[in-house]
């Protein structure tokens, strides 16, 4: 069955960085990743730098909130003072009391205004960011090379440029707003409970010292250390269970379940071992925290010291109501600063792999795109290596003559892939140069190239949109009688035609397609491009031999009078190229025409050897 993708913006490749891209002032891409401590910080820069354009907004949501947070006070302080007044001994002040209480509903109007606007202007920097996050990672990604993707699964970019964006959320449109009402709330309830009887509030502060030095020491580094290994440990559960299911056939077949099950259950021992020492270090502090910052023991603390002083006469009675009503304000906010600086913590880790996506280097685009002449293809003195330091291939020189069909063949790993793959750009040579009618390709605006050179590797991708819309990706304005046609000439038509919606059935939801099929598919595509080049990679490994035939049969009417490049798995392909190219650890070791190398009994002789020994039809050296 071929991969089905969801079909994204991502593939928008208008390019370059826009004016509130968050990289604009660019780190190093790829910045180096040091310890957990260097990771925090690191991610807290870029929490602040994807911030800085929203500060003016945010720093209006604090004041809001503020002012919010204040207001909401007034209700409180006025029941307080309205119990003062009512219960201090002779005449109640009327005046006072209808004071209060206009001043505490009006309070209470200006908190729901305010708040639902601190909210509300939290909620549109969260969907102004978002937005521009998502619209920078996907220019970005429309503009990394090919290559970048087969080195990352779906899983991992949807994990950033979903999951990650989604993080940032709860920590524009809420923590602002948490934290200010933890700040503002227990700071003006400190300071009128000060006001009202010093020597009470010093025992309503005793919970929240408690609380807060509790809290520094299971914040401590030892303690976010031991809180990653289990964040790392989960993410080996998930990633056990994920290769569990995306390779369950594999492992059905090769009877690996049992190794896969004990992977699983390590992983999930591991996280057992992790979560329990996590646990253990912390439960007893953090469930005494919790019983001391609890309102009825914060309610029998004010009881227990107010009674002391009210029945010696150091306090009247009715200066109790006050602390009754607001010392639970003290201590709520910081029963709450767990979760507020988890969510700072996962945020952080969140903009750390954004930014490192929003790094990835892009594939540089020709300032002035130059229009090649012609179809011949040459190969001047490549190299490329992944990695740093690890070359792959090495001084390849290499000719295509339009029309010409060029096999390369050779052991795996020789670099047949990476070879191909330079011509429709996947990568750049990081040597050398290709070209295409006399123009490097980097010079060659991308829509030029692509319209010019067509490529076919093994893992067709398949979108999750119509047929028609799948043949039709790379000339979207390809009438239905165009698109039709390329289906009939690659084989694909009665399948398609069968179905009930034809042409718009949906790939993945309507249907869905076997390798041949998908390779099929890929072949109509080609076809529909009509791109005088051709890159091919015709593995057919998993097709049974009617299926070749008529893929091959497919293949031919497509390859017809085109300038070919195949990674040559068949016999037959071999036989009939205009050349064979063996290469061996990223270097051309033999060039020429079928009859020639197989008359020098050089590399290409040794491999038709052991293929004839081994009995099989198909060319066995590229390993597939
Ligand atoms: N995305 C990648 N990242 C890092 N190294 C890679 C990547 N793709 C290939 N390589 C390495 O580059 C070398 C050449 O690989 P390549 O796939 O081009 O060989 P190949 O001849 O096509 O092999 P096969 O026939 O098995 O596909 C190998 O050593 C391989 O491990």
């Amino acid at each position: 069955m071929a991969t089905t993708e969801q079909v994204s913006t991502l593939t928008d490749g208008t390019g370059g960085r826009t004016a509130d891209d968050p990289t604009a002032a660019g780190e190093p891409p790829g910045a180096a990743h040091g310890g957990p401590e260097e990771q925090a910080a690191q991610g807290r820069r870029m929490l602040v730098r994807l911030l800085r354009p929203y500060r003016g907004r945010l720093v209006a949501v604090l004041v809001l909130q503020a002012v919010g947070a204040l207001a909401g006070l007034a209700p409180l302080l006025a029941l307080a003072e309205i119990g003062r007044e009512l219960l201090a001994p002779g005449p109640a002040d009327h005046g006072a009391v209808w004071t209060a209480v206009v001043l505490g509903a009006a309070g209470l109007l200006v908190r729901v205004l305010f708040t639902a606007a601190a909210g509300g202007c939290g909620h549109l920097v969260d969907g102004d960011l978002h937005l521009s996050l998502r619209k920078s990672l996907a220019q970005r990604l429309g503009r990394v090379p090919l290559g970048w993707f087969s080195r990352r699964s779906s899983g991992e970019v949807n994990g950033v440029v979903q999951g990650d964006v989604d993080t940032l959320h709860h920590l524009i449109a809420h923590t602002p707003g948490e934290f200010t009402s933890a700040v503002v709330v227990p700071v003006a309830s400190l300071a009128y409970l000060a006001w009202v009887d010093w020597r009470l509030t010093l025992v309503a502060l005793i919970p929240v010292v408690f609380g807060v030095a509790v809290h520094r020491l299971l914040s401590s580094e030892e303690r976010r250390r031991q809180g990653m290994a289990v964040g790392q440990a989960m993410g080996r559960i998930g990633a056990s269970s994920v290769e569990f299911v995306q390779g369950i056939s594999v492992v059905k077949t090769f009877g690996g379940a049992g190794r896969v099950h004990q992977r699983y259950r390590r992983a999930a021992d591991d996280f057992a071992d992790f979560f329990l020492g996590y646990v253990a270090g912390s439960a007893g502090l953090a469930s005494l925290s919790a019983l001391v910052l609890a309102p009825p023991f914060v309610l029998l603390l004010i009881l227990a010291g107010g009674t002391l002083l009210i029945t010696q006469g150091a306090m009247p009675p009715a200066e109790l109501l006050p602390f009754l009503l607001l010392s639970v304000a003290l201590t709520a906010p910081v029963a709450a600063l767990g979760h507020g600086m988890d969510n700072i913590h996962a945020a952080e880790r969140s903009a750390d792999r954004i930014h490192e996506m929003l790094s990835a280097r892009p594939l540089p685009v020709p300032a002035r795109p130059a229009l090649p002449n012609g179809d011949r293809v040459e190969y001047r003195g490549v190299g490329f290596a992944y990695d740093d330091g690890h070359p792959v291939l090495h001084d390849i020189d290499l000719v295509l003559e339009p029309g010409t069909t060029t096999a390369l063949v050779g052991p795996s790993g020789a670099g047949k892939s990476t070879l191909a793959q330079m011509l429709p750009r996947f990568f750049d040579p990081t040597r050398g140069a290709v070209l295409l009618g006399g123009v490097d390709v980097r010079d060659i605006g991308d829509e030029q190239l692509y319209q010019r050179v067509a490529f076919i590797f093994q893992d067709v991708r398949v979108l999750r949109a119509t047929v028609a819309e799948n043949i039709a990706l790379a000339v979207p304005d390809a009438d239905r009688s165009a698109v039709v046609a390329a289906a009939r000439a690659a084989g694909l038509h009665e399948r398609v035609a069968a179905l009930p919606n034809g042409y718009d059935s949906v790939l993945g939801e309507d249907i869905g397609l076997s390798g041949g099929e998908a390779q099929r598919l890929g072949i109509a595509r080609a076809l529909l491009i009509d791109a005088p080049v051709l890159v091919l990679d015709e593995a057919m490994s998993f097709a049974d031999a009617k299926t070749q035939a008529e893929l091959r049969q497919a293949l031919d009417v497509l390859c017809a009078g085109r300038t070919q490049l195949v990674i040559a798995h068949r016999l037959e392909t071999v036989t009939r190229a205009d050349r064979i190219v063996v290469m061996e650890g990223g270097r051309i070791v033999e060039s020429g025409t079928y009859q020639e190398l197989m008359g020098t009994g050089g590399k290409l002789a040794q491999m038709w050897r052991a293929q004839h020994r081994h009995g099989n039809g198909t060319h066995e050296g590229t390993g597939r």
